[in-house]
């Protein structure tokens, strides 16, 4: 009879207020407000987001149930005001709701674009743009000046994905690298954000009028307009080397008429493809990369351990290898543990429920957003020993890892929605950090403590380091 009851009930709620219901608890880390609040109401949470119903998943175990054994039921995604017009009104991978275009364009791109051949294909891209990391990185440890890391793992992203994806070298053309890098920057602030138009029936559109945040999206949205359209007439100016990239590849799809799933592809589906790949591969790199080298500095016992490990391994050769990084255990094993504490999306990419089915025994409604709390799950002490503390060496005696399959450790979320960009993604880190720990040691600046160096998050669909990482490089 209990089960009955509780069936019949939704999962716990904390108490809300008319209109606004339990806005009001998400604060500026909703992922943080959201774990405090688990551990009150537990690891299936239902709150009112405005009119928005939403439930938040928080531990592994219910993270299973919604993303693998009931995952049909919730791989659809809400349409929200921030994500409408970035994605050309959900023509894109990550925003489509669960349908037949959304089916066709992810494995499109899956063999176009993120298979492992083509992360192979373009490993002499990365080989070449960590050669200019590393020659500026040079530079700074001559003169002894400290290097704002933050800064060099985003351009080194930026340039790789660019030349990868769009076949063009980013340092000749388009944007100058500053406002490129502001554009991506507020695109993520405000997809991320709780847009009031998204939780009031009436009139939300106001309060983001009078806050910035609809200003803010125009002028983004408009900024990467631009940018499409110059690497259109980049690419309709004919290809230096005959090779197709992924511009010219959905261009041809679009000039002969290919139907994508419910329809013609054309230039807006082509732009919120492109959008997803920006968007979707350069910030979480440059946060993982980023979030690694100020747990290691804070860290010098396991600073040294992986610097060793990658030395040992390299024998003075100077090119690191994919096959390389393979030998590189410990490596690995800090990046896992940079992502359990620093997911990049800790709150991954909201879904829509679909159709009726239960966790834990809770009834959960068609419409209903779902969060899944990655970042509450990486701290969950049910799982981890000493939660708060950095241990790379956790991972010796677990086989969790962070494909997916282990609902311990989600970085790159699971099930049909998973980050189709996980290999090119995971590569790129271990690369960019392989070659900044063998190249140099890392100091901290001038009359600086490791007491200093400050851990806080900014805000965002994804949640980088609040202030720039600034170090000292000493070549090695
Ligand atoms: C360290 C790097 C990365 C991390 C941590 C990451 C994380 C994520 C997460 C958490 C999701 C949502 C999964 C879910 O809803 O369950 C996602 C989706 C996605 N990611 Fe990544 N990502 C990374 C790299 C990349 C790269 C390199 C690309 C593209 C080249 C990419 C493209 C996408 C796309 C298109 C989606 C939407 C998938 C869908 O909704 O079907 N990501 N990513």
């Amino acid at each position: 009879a209990f089960k009955r009851k509780k069936q019949q009930r939704g999962p716990p709620s904390p108490p809300g207020f008319p209109i606004i219901g339990n806005l009001h608890l998400l604060g500026d880390l909703p992922h943080q407000s959201l774990w405090r609040l688990s551990k009150k109401y537990g690891p299936v949470m239902f709150l009112k987001l405005g009119r928005v119903p939403t439930v938040v998943v928080s531990s592994s175990e219910t993270a299973k149930q919604a993303l693998k054994t009931h995952d049909i039921n919730c791989c659809s995604r809400p349409s929200l005001t921030g994500p409408r017009e970035l994605s050309y009104n959900f023509l894109d991978i990550a925003f489509s709701p669960y349908d037949d275009y959304w089916k066709e364009v992810r494995k499109l791109c899956m063999q176009e674009l993120f298979s492992a051949k083509r992360v192979h294909s373009i490993q002499p891209i990365k080989d070449e743009e960590v050669k200019r990391l590393i020659g500026s990185v040079t530079e700074s440890a001559s003169s002894k000046s400290p290097v704002n890391l933050s800064e060099k793992f985003l351009d080194l992203t930026v340039n790789v994905i660019c030349k990868a994806a769009f076949g063009l070298s980013f340092h000749e053309t388009v944007l100058n690298n500053d406002r490129f890098n502001k554009l991506i920057h507020e695109a993520f602030l405000f997809m991320g954000n709780f847009a009031a138009s998204d939780f009031f029936p009436a009139g939300g559109w106001i309060i983001d009028r009078l806050t910035g945040l609809q200003g803010l999206r125009e002028r983004s949205v408009r900024g990467l307009d631009d940018f499409y359209e110059q690497m259109f007439d980049l690419h309709k100016q004919g290809n230096k080397d005959g090779v197709e990239d992924f511009v010219d590849l959905l261009l041809r799809l679009e000039k002969e008429e290919t139907v994508v799933g419910y329809g013609k592809l054309t230039r807006n589906h082509i732009k919120a493809i492109l959008m997803n790949v920006l968007l979707g591969a350069i910030d979480t790199s440059t946060i993982s990369m980023t979030w690694a080298m100020a747990e290691l500095i804070r860290d010098p016992r396991a600073m040294k351990k992986v610097q060793s490990e990658i030395r040992n391994q390299m024998e003075n050769r100077s090119v690191i290898t994919l096959d390389d990084i393979d030998q590189l255990p410990y490596l690995k094993m800090v990046i896992k543990e940079t992502w359990r504490l620093h997911p990049p999306a800790p709150l991954l990419v909201p879904r829509e429920v679909m159709s009726e089915f239960e966790i834990d025994g809770y009834k959960i409604q068609p419409k209903t957003l779902l969060y899944v709390n990655a970042w509450a799950i990486g701290r969950d002490p049910d799982t981890w020993k000493d939660p708060e503390v950095f241990l790379p060496e956790r991972f010796i005696d677990n086989n969790i890892d962070a494909k997916g399959q282990n609902f311990e450790l989600l970085p790159f979320g699971s099930g049909r929605r998973i980050c189709p960009g996980m290999y090119m993604g995971t590569t790129m880190v271990e690369l960019g950090l392989a070659n900044m720990l063998y190249q140099f040691d890392w100091k901290l600046p001038e009359g600086m403590v490791v007491e200093d160096i400050d851990m806080e998050e900014s805000p965002g669909l994804t949640v980088g380091k609040k202030k720039e990482l600034l170090l000292v490089p000493v070549k090695y």
